[in-house]
Order: C-alpha cells, then sequence, then structure tokens
C-alpha cells in the first residue's frame, strides 16, 4: 500500500473506477471487492449460524451478490435479503446476481423475523446512497442494528454519507467496515468511526492516485514520522526557540498555563506567558520554568521566534487591543480560542490575518469555526473538509478543524483528516494543550504545515497512549495529554521505547 494513504469523495472514486483498465483476463472491481469482503466475513463468522447478506439495488449490492457466493461456495450458510429489481441493477451487478442463482442461491424479498445469524454483512448502499434511506431499507438498517450480532459493512456503512460522515437519518453501526479502492472522507471524521467500527481498507490492486489525482489524505504515524523535529548532540535551548503565548484572562490563567506547560514538554527553548489577568500569579510554582509576565509586556520578551493567541483570553477590549499586536508581529502564530472569536467578529482584524506575510495557524472547534464563515455549527458538522479548507483559503492560514477526525486543511486547498484520538481528549483544555504543542514545534523551526500535521497528530495519540493504559478515555485530563505527547514525541525521535 502506498503511503500517504489518499482519501477520494465519492466523485473521486467514481473517476476512479472509470479510469482503471480492466484486462480480458482479470476480475471485474466488483469480483475483487465481494472477494475481499468474503476473506474478511470468514475470519469474523466465528460461530456456525449462517450469515445474513442485505443487498441493495445498486453496486453495493452487487459486491455483497458475489461476497455470499464465495461464502456459499466455501460451504458457510448464506441467506441473502434483496429487493432489488432485476432489470434495473446495473450491469456489474446483474451479472453478480446471475452468478449467485448459478451457484444455487436464492434472494429473500424481506428480512425474516428470525434472528439466529452469527454476522450481517450490509450491502445495502455505498457511495451512491443520496437520501435518506427509504422503507423497508431504514427498517431494515434499524433491525439489524438492534441485534446483538457482529454487522461487516461494505465500502460504507449503509445510510452514512461517504462525503461527510453525517447519516441520512438511520445508518448502519458496524463493528467492521471494509472500504474499496481508497478510503472516503466520511469514514474518517463526524459520525463515520462511531458507523464503522474497525476500518479495513482494501485497495483491488489499484494504485488510485495513478488514475485521479488526491487532494485529502490520512494522517497517520506513518505520515508524521518524517516530520520530527531534530534534536543534535551539540545542542542548546536557543536551536529550539522561544514560545510566547498570551491569554489567561481573569479566571481563566490556567488555559495559558497548560499552553504554556505543552509548549515547554514539546521541546520549546523558552517560553513566556502573557497573562491579562490583573492577579495573575508571577510564577507557576508547578512549572517554574515558564516566564509569566503581564500581557503587555508579552512582545518585549527577547529571542521571541513563535506566538499563540487564545487560550483563556476572553473577550475584552484589551483583549482586541493585544490580539491586534500579535496580529502585526512579523512571527508565525497560532489563533486558537476566543482569538478565533474576537476575529470572527471583527471583520477588520478578519482581513488582517489574510494580508500577514508570516504564517498564520488556526485551531477552531465546530462552534468557532461556524462563526468564522457565518455558517451553523450543523453545517460546519456536516461540511468538515468544505469548511475547514474554506477557512485556510479565506485567511491564508493553515487550520485543524477539531474533532473527532480532526480535518487539517492547507492554504493550497490539499486536506488531511487525523487517524489518532479519542473521547478522552472531550475534557475541559485540551485544545490549550493541541495550541501549545503547536507552538512549540513552529518554534523548534518545522514549517507550518508539518507543525500542523505533526502537532495534530501528535495530541491525538498521547490520547491514545493513555487510553491504553487505563488512563481515559473517561476523566483523561489535558495535563495528562501534555506528558503522554513528552513521552511520545521521544520515542519517536530518539527511538526510546515505553
Ligand atoms: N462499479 C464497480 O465496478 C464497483 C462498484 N463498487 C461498489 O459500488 C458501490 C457504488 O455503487 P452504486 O453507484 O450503484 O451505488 P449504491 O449501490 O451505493 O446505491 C445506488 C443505488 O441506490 C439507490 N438509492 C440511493 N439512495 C437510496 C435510498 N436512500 N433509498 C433507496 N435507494 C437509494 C440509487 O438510486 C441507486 O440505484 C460502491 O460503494 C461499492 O460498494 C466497488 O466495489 C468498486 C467497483
Ligand atoms: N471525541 C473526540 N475524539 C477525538 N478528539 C477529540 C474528541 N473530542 C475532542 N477532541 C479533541 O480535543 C480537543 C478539544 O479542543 P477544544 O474544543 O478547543 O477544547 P478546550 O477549549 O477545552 O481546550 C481538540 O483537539 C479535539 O479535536
Ligand atoms: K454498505
Amino acid at each position: 500500500m502506498s503511503h500517504p494513504l489518499p482519501i477520494y469523495p465519492a466523485a473521486g472514486i467514481r473517476e476512479i473506477e472509470r479510469a482503471v483498465p480492466i484486462g480480458p483476463d482479470s476480475p471485474s472491481l466488483m469480483e475483487r471487492a465481494g472477494l475481499a469482503c468474503a476473506e474478511l466475513a470468514r475470519t469474523l463468522a466465528t460461530d456456525p449460524r449462517p450469515i445474513l447478506v442485505l443487498a441493495g439495488p445498486g453496486n453495493n449490492g452487487g459486491d455483497a451478490l458475489v461476497a455470499a457466493r464465495w461464502l456459499k461456495q466455501w460451504f458457510y450458510r448464506v441467506e441473502v435479503v434483496s429487493r432489488a429489481d432485476e432489470a434495473r441493477l446495473p450491469p456489474d451487478a446483474a451479472t453478480a446476481l446471475a452468478a449467485w442463482r448459478a451457484v444455487g442461491g436464492s434472494c429473500q424479498p424481506d428480512l425474516p423475523e428470525k434472528r439466529d445469524w452469527g454476522l450481517v454483512i450490509d450491502g445495502l448502499f455505498g457511495i451512491g446512497l443520496t437520501r435518506p434511506l427509504d422503507a423497508p431499507y431504514a427498517d431494515w438498517v434499524q433491525r439489524v442494528n438492534a441485534l446483538a450480532v457482529p454487522i461487516l459493512a461494505l465500502d460504507v456503512p449503509s445510510g452514512l454519507d461517504a462525503d461527510t460522515g453525517c447519516s441520512h437519518g438511520v445508518a448502519i453501526r458496524a463493528q467492521h467496515t471494509v472500504t474499496f479502492l481508497a478510503l472516503k472522507p466520511g469514514l474518517l471524521t463526524a459520525n463515520g468511526p462511531d458507523h464503522c467500527g474497525q476500518l479495513h481498507l482494501r485497495t483491488l490492486d489499484v494504485l488510485a492516485p495513478m488514475y485521479h489525482p488526491a487532494s485529502g489524505w490520512l494522517l497517520d504515524e506513518h505520515l508524521v514520522r518524517g516530520l520530527l523535529p531534530p534534536r543534535p548532540l551539540n545542542s542548546h535551548k536557543g536551536l529550539f526557540g522561544s514560545v510566547g503565548i498570551l491569554g489567561g484572562a481573569a479566571g481563566m490563567t490556567g488555559a495559558a498555563l497548560l499552553a504554556g506547560r505543552a509548549a515547554l514538554h514539546v521541546g520549546a527553548g523558552r517560553v513566556y506567558l502573557g497573562l491579562l489577568d490583573d492577579d495573575a500569579p508571577a510564577v507557576d510554582p508547578l512549572q517554574p520554568e515558564l516566564m509569566l509576565r503581564p500581557a503587555g509586556h508579552l512582545l518585549d520578551a527577547p529571542h521571541l521566534n513563535v506566538l499563540v493567541a487564545g487560550p483563556g483570553l476572553g473577550r475584552s477590549a484589551a483583549a482586541v487591543g493585544y490580539l491586534q499586536h500579535v496580529l502585526a508581529a512579523d512571527a508565525p502564530l497560532v489563533l486558537d480560542a476566543d482569538a478565533l472569536n474576537l476575529i470572527a467578529a471583527s471583520d477588520a482584524l478578519k482581513a488582517r490575518i489574510a494580508q500577514r506575510k508570516a504564517p498564520t495557524l488556526m485551531t477552531p472547534h465546530p462552534a468557532e469555526a461556524a462563526r468564522l464563515v457565518g455558517a451553523s455549527i450543523g453545517d460546519v458538522l456536516c461540511q468538515r473538509v468544505e469548511i475547514a479548507s474554506l477557512i485556510a483559503v479565506r485567511f491564508n492560514a493553515f487550520v485543524a478543524l477539531k474533532g473527532v477526525g480532526t480535518v487539517c486543511a492547507m492554504p493550497n486547498a490539499t486536506w488531511f483528516i487525523n487517524a489518532s484520538g479519542n473521547p478522552g481528549l472531550a475534557s475541559p483544555g485540551t485544545g490549550d494543550v493541541l495550541a501549545g504543542i503547536l507552538g512549540a514545534l513552529l518554534a523548534q523551526g518545522l514549517s507550518p504545515r508539518d507543525a500542523l500535521l505533526l502537532g495534530v497528530y501528535l495530541h491525538g495519540a498521547a490520547a491514545d497512549r493513555l487510553r491504553e493504559r487505563g488512563i481515559g478515555p473517561v476523566g483523561m485530563t489535558a495535563s495528562e495529554v501534555i506528558g503522554a505527547a513528552r513521552d511520545l514525541l521521544n520515542e519517536w525521535v530518539y527511538g526510546l521505547s515505553r
């Protein structure tokens, strides 16, 4: 499999399907997909009960019928449920139906009441789903979802939109999804991961980018391993940059401290905090390495080469003033939280970001993203790739639209979907930690693109490491994520094992 793994929306997959040459002696893509499904199903069907195959009216149903045929030939008991109108099946699916019948297979028009299946194969709809499931499909999906039986979804869990990860009404909740040719965005973001279960990619011997250029890729460990900041033996703290963090208004000092501690633990040479709270402490007793000062003096700190604005910034007039100075600074800048909200509320600030000469990183969660582009949160949730890309292009910024399957979008309209992370991160302060991590990586000389990709992946991977250790997902804290990120980065940079 070639890396990085490309991600295509349905239209791209269709271009690839059209372009792949199929020689006279090579199996059709549907034959390859059905066989790949059957091989996986064989590993999942661990009890002797029959396998239920739900076959839809299009090519997804065709894949399912090919899988049913192989499984029957391997002596599994297979029951196919299909309402497909033979005369209206696409050609490959009609061939698959004829081949299924030729091995003695039959189709039932409705889902039987009995429920003694050992595995359900969902081949109702794939990338061709265009609207909420009609009856009886919606009813079938609800009934198989309610069974205590594993479901293997073919290509896309039926009912889920392959492009967005939002469901059209009800959708299959699978334990496994085997997806063909290439990854699709909807499997990786929004509701996709909850509906897909474990994802299995089968490229069907097709090198997708040969047939259609990709503009999106999976952000995985393979991709970030090449981006690590070097640590020569002959080094001193001046080599690793100085991060200045603007934030910490009254009642929110902790947010700035979390960002600062994260920056320190991910390798920044020096970390300054410019705090807005008049009563802010002069030192963080638990992290005395941090240099705390009033917000108005932050930009006077020596050697600053990266700025982070937002953690606990608040929306006061003073905050706007400090933010204006930070935006005018000629240093890479990470904008998070209330910095984003203040920008969303001001056309002048918006224009200033787009005009910045130094790189800008923006890390909105969906509500912040909605404010930035004047969309509803619902729109953002169901158009994550589009909205992240829109923000990146509009603000000439490197954007992480946060949430499950964080979308990293670049100003050149390329994008990545992050594979790491878990709901342990749905806890206070984890966004501040991400902002600090990004600041530290920029300070160590990574390009804005590479800092964003490594930082987002590392943040999620740290949470995954904590979950492996039983620390979360419930009760995982942002402070714990910092320590795990440090451990992982050292493992990756120096090859030190746990
Ligand atoms: N053509 C090929 O050679 C290949 C096809 N493949 C499979 O083909 C799938 C795409 O096939 P199709 O384009 O036929 O699309 P689907 O099989 O996903 O579904 C399209 C059919 O469902 C109908 N439909 C859409 N939404 C509906 C709804 N809510 N209720 C009822 N009917 C609805 C459409 O009118 C159409 O008849 C992929 O997901 C994949 O599983 C892959 O195996 C790759 C190879
Ligand atoms: N369910 C989840 N799965 C993966 N990552 C998540 C999940 N929920 C939240 N996150 C991550 O946690 C971080 C939360 O950031 P944010 O919403 O800004 O929190 P805060 O404002 O409390 O710091 C983001 O990086 C986001 O992607
Ligand atoms: K399906």
